[in-house]
């Protein structure tokens, strides 16, 4: 049977990438996918808003919706302090091996959990399962549909705290229009929208950070 896309994305890092470094496995990514075929990574542009609200955050424990490739979980391990930690959570088993694969390339396998399943079911399992107290940041890149209600979810089971991060991917494209009517007219989030681009194409995205306020 033929090679997925996200195989031979793996094949294009394992090949080209330097073993143990993570902005050579991210290069290599964007240049594959920018060069060969595109894939849903959230890229270079949106990246660095992504690592700018991670360093803003600096998360102890951090949690990651729509794990894909591990290219957003690369960015944000690479920027983790040393105890910290990030939970990934991605629902398609043909991604999670691959994922892991590649953020093991980049040398960042302790910093990562990748959990199999669907948010919704995992999310209320991470304090009693996964022994998470509260979440310091949230990165939120899986079903577009799935922002609003997952952000209620994380608020009603208590993993979020005063000064809890949340940053959203496909604001404009795909497009999240519940979420941020969702999150705007929430009083207790403090958001900002970043203007952006979607990964690897000249079509308008953004992202939207909120503060949640406790
Ligand atoms: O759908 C997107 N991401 C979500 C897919 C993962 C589904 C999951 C559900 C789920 C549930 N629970 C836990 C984990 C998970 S992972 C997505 C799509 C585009 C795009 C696609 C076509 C196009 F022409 C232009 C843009 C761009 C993006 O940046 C995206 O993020
Ligand atoms: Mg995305």
């Amino acid at each position: 049977m033929d090679q997925s896309k996200e195989q031979r994305i793996l094949n294009s890092v394992s090949y080209n990438a330097v073993k143990g470094d993570p902005e050579s496995v991210l290069d290599c990514i964007d240049k594959y996918c920018s060069q060969k075929e595109w894939a849903m990574n959230v890229g270079d542009e949106k990246g660095l808003i992504l690592d700018n609200v991670v360093k803003e955050a600096d998360p102890t424990t951090a949690l990651e919706l729509g794990t894909y490739c591990g290219y957003s979980a690369i960015r944000i391990a690479r920027l983790l302090k040393p105890k910290a930690h990030l939970f990934s959570i991605e629902f398609n088993p043909e991604f999670v091996p691959i994922a892991k694969e590649i953020i093991e390339i980049a040398g960042l396998s302790d910093k990562v959990t990748i959990l199999e399943g669907h948010a919704q079911d995992i999310i209320p399992q991470l304090k009693s399962k996964y022994d998470v107290d509260t979440l310091d940041f949230v990165f939120l890149d899986h079903w577009k549909e799935r922002y609003a209600p997952d952000t209620i979810l994380l608020e009603e089971c208590g993993l979020l705290r005063k000064g809890s991060i949340l940053l959203a991917d496909n604001i404009i494209y795909p497009g999240a229009p519940e979420f941020l009517e969702y999150i705007r007219n929430h009083k207790r989030f403090e958001c900002t929208n970043y203007p952006s681009h979607l990964e690897y194409m000249k079509v308008e995205d953004a992202m939207e950070k909120a503060v949640y306020l406790g």
